[in-house]
């Protein structure tokens, strides 16, 4: 599974990166940083999912209790955050690698225009060969709009940048029939489906105070990572060099297969979920572009504008009989659309005075109907 993927989610969990609660485990944090050195060797793409800030906060801050109140979880998370950033700076930086701090609450992922900044952003750093370092960003996020377990982070993320596969390490061999700190005779599952509701009823919650999930949580994220196409796998980051093992193949932990074509999944979820903001019409040859040659639409082939939206919004596109042909998220708002319509993307600078993207609706974003 491992072998074959080129961009990689990595999340390891608090229990992996903090000395059981107690500030960050330095020599953990250099592990990760030389097996993931490793991974970059053999050309591969990582996105590194980690915990940890709000038990080096509270290190920091000399907290023996983990707080309750939600502002002091933020401040420890303030404070940590800045121990966990520079702790992986300086362990990849042995390996000449260089790493960004990314920091996202849920409403950045729902709200479709930041959405897509996201993706500029993290897709601009892969290509600069930059490991991506993302946690949530809890000093802002409130209780309502945690992600709370970074599994469901890690699995909007895999969706985000439609990376090949996901990796959750956690203190477990991966999921078992039911929770093994509970029941002795649980069997550790070396395959399933991912989106299977039997999986569901065997996870159950967390196994540390310091945690927040369980595998609940990864079992969803791995139904969610499916959902775009991406295979999970739940793994013990106790197991020795276990992502360079996987890497290669090595049956190590929980395969959660994904049995959904890539871009159909993605693209029902388009079609099915999101409110239609707004109509751009196109001409004949545009239309051909969508229908038959697959492509990306382009300012140039369209001819009206209707509605009020927002880059990242939902548009339908019409043909010039009015019919429906696609919907996709659009790149620009109705006032931009409305100033490069039929005009090649070589002039959106000069016509807006900046350019976010030469389309208007890449075809990743383009459902055909
Ligand atoms: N069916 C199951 N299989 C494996 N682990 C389970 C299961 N149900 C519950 N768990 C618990 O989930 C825990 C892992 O999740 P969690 O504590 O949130 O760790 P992390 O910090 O790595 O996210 C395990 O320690 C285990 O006690
Ligand atoms: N965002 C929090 C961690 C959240 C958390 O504990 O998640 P998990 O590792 O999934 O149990 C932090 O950095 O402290």
């Amino acid at each position: 599974m491992l072998k074959q993927a080129r961009r990689i989610v990595i999340k390891v969990g608090s229990s992996l990166v903090t000395n059981q609660g107690k500030g960050l485990d330095h020599s953990a944090l250099a592990d990760w940083a030389a097996q993931i050195a490793t991974l970059k060797q053999m050309n591969k793409e990582i996105v590194l999912v980690s915990s940890g800030a709000i038990a080096e906060g509270m290190q920091r801050l000399n907290w023996e209790i983990r707080p309750t109140a939600l502002y002091e979880l933020q401040a420890a998370a303030a404070v940590g955050q800045m121990g966990l950033a520079q702790a992986y700076a300086s362990n990849f930086s042995r390996y000449h690698l260089q790493t960004a701090q990314v920091l996202l609450t849920h409403e950045d992922l729902s709200n479709r225009k930041r959405y897509l900044n996201a993706r500029s952003t993290l897709t601009t750093l892969l290509k600069l060969n930059i490991i991506p370092i993302i946690n949530e960003n809890d000093t802002v996020a409130t209780d309502e709009i945690r992600f709370g377990d970074n599994d469901t982070l890690a699995a909007l993320v895999t969706n985000l940048v439609e990376a090949d596969a996901l990796v959750i390490l956690t203190d477990q061999a991966g999921l078992y029939t039911s929770d093994p700190r509970k029941n002795p005779d649980a069997e550790l599952l070396k395959e399933v489906n991912a989106g299977d509701s039997a999986l569901e009823k065997m996870a159950g919650g967390v196994g540390s105070s310091i945690s927040r999930g369980g595998m609940q949580t990864k079992v969803i994220a791995a139904k969610r990572a499916a959902r775009s196409g991406a295979n999970t796998i739940v793994a013990s980051g106790h197991e020795n060099n276990v992502l360079v093992r996987l890497s290669q193949d090595e049956a190590i932990g929980t395969r959660f297969l994904a049995r959904v074509p890539v871009l159909a999944a993605r693209k029902q979820w388009l079609a099915d979920y999101l409110p239609v903001r707004g109509y751009v019409t196109l001409d004949q040859g545009a239309v051909k572009a969508l229908c038959v040659d697959r492509k990306s639409l382009l300012p140039i082939g369209v001819t009206s504008v209707e509605g009020e939206f927002e880059r990242g919004e939902t548009v339908a596109c019409l043909d010039e009989q009015g019919r429906e042909i696609a919907r996709g998220l659009i790149n620009y708002s109705a006032v931009e659309t409305q100033k490069v319509l039929q005009q090649a993307s070589s002039k959106i600078e000069t016509l807006l005075g900046y350019v976010d993207e030469p389309e208007l609706i890449h075809r990743n974003n383009l459902v055909l109907l």
